[in-house]
């Protein structure tokens, strides 16, 4: 037995509206979460343990937040009226949609323009190839408009509208190829595309590294419901979805709702008991081995079925303690990608918790496009992964 947790958006608002009992915080505890705006984003300041580190990314983080929720404006939009034109196969097979391209597209501009002075180098999930090609002439032209109406949507920018050429031109920014020097974003425009196509969970997620490290971290999961995910029946349920993830380097993690009304900070479970654990794993299970994950849990006790979730919402809701592992174990072969993990990782771990590899080794995205791993992704909580990497490495050697 699993739960699939998802909703259509076609029967639901996703607009927010601020709860009247709902505890919201003022800027001045927040001070690198509030503003949607850059031209007023908060001075430099020391926040928590940030105070002993060389290095503050406010301003990065700010940007990536502005970025990630027009990005995601341009997504909902597409998701509630999506036309089967949208829809592309790319050549290994995967779909891509209007809104992949279009958000792409949106956060690399953005992203641009906010640091002139500074060499821009962005790892991002999509390039125009197929784009440029005939018959794909009218998505492009579809793609075009939706970025600009999204660019003009943002009452705090004034931007000449981009042509089809500027389009292919920033989505095409993202061909970086990353490294362990300087600093490159790292973004996927829309992770879990299966997910935004069966109008379930899908994530922006955007993320920095500075020389090999994420340093900080956006996810913009818009179906995410601001209450526990575990409990959430989307067809009976009116809780208000639409979250936004921050991290950044030795400050915490903070969740506020998309359209900015709440900022709190959050931490993972403290569940040290596996049988009371509940756990995460892939909607689609192409993507990871749900028989291997039952064995984990199996192994573990664990009582509750498996919550399935598209896309890197898994790591939004883990950090917030809706669930207490994650485990990923892709066929043998697949190479996993930066942009499918760099956001979700630093996420979780600045909530306190770990994120590795089957082997226990942390993620490395130092290496470039791809991460470099052995076998699958483990993610849970301090005290519980020891007993969860035991378990995994025991059914890993069953199979
Ligand atoms: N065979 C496969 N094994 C593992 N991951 C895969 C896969 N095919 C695609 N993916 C990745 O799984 C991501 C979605 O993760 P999840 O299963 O957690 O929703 C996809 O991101 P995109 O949707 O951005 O392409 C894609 O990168
Ligand atoms: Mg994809
Ligand atoms: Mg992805
Ligand atoms: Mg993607």
């Amino acid at each position: 037995m699993s739960t699939s947790i998802g909703h259509s958006p076609l029967t639901r608002g996703v607009l927010l509206h601020i709860n009247a009992t709902t505890p919201t915080h003022s800027k001045s505890q927040f001070p690198f979460l509030l503003s949607l705006s850059i031209a007023s984003a908060p001075p430099l300041r020391a926040v928590g343990r940030r105070a002993a580190a060389s290095m503050s990314y406010d301003k990065q983080l700010a940007a990536a937040k502005k970025a990630a929720s027009l990005a995601a404006r341009l997504c909902q939009k597409v998701q509630k009226a999506l036309l089967q034109s949208d829809v592309q196969t790319k050549s290994d097979r995967t779909p891509v949609t209007v809104a992949d391209y279009g958000a792409q597209a949106v956060v690399s501009f953005i992203l641009e323009k906010q640091f002139p002075s500074v060499p821009f180098s962005l790892v991002a999930e999509e390039d125009s190839g197929d784009l440029r090609k005939e018959e794909s002439r009218e998505t492009l032209h579809r793609i075009t408009e939706l970025v600009n109406e999204t660019l003009a949507s943002d009452e705090t920018s004034d931007i000449s509208p981009l042509s089809e050429e500027d389009v292919l031109i920033t989505i095409d920014k993202g061909k970086s190829e990353g490294g362990p020097h300087g600093q490159h974003w790292v973004l996927d425009p829309i992770d879990g595309t299966k997910g935004f196509l069966r109008g379930d969970q899908y994530a922006i997620a955007l993320a920095l590294l500075d020389k090999g490290k994420v340093v900080l971290g956006v996810l913009a999961c818009p179906n995410l419901p601001l209450t526990s995910i575990v409990r959430y029946d989307p067809s009976i349920s009116d809780d208000k979805v639409g979250c936004l993830f921050l991290a950044q380097v030795n400050a915490g993690t903070y969740m506020q709702s998309l359209d900015g009304s709440l900022a709190t900070k959050v931490h993972v479970s403290a569940i040290e008991n596996p049988e009371e654990a509940s756990f995460f794993e892939s909607f689609e299970a192409a993507h990871s081995s749900h028989d291997l994950s039952s064995s984990i849990a199996k192994k573990l006790g664990v009582k509750a079925p498996p919550a399935r979730i598209d896309s890197q919402a898994k790591y939004g809701a883990l950090s917030r303690g809706d669930g207490a592992i994650y485990l990923r174990f892709p066929r043998k072969g697949y190479r996993e990608k930066i942009w499918d993990h760099a956001a979700g990782c630093i996420v979780v771990a600045e909530a306190g918790g770990i994120v590795t590899d089957a082997g226990g080794n942390p993620l490395d995205f130092s290496k470039g496009r791809y991460l470099d791993l052995d076998t699958g992704i483990v993610v849970t909580n301090q005290k519980l992964m020891p007993k969860l990497l035991k378990a995994v490495q025991d059914s890993i050697k069953e199979k």
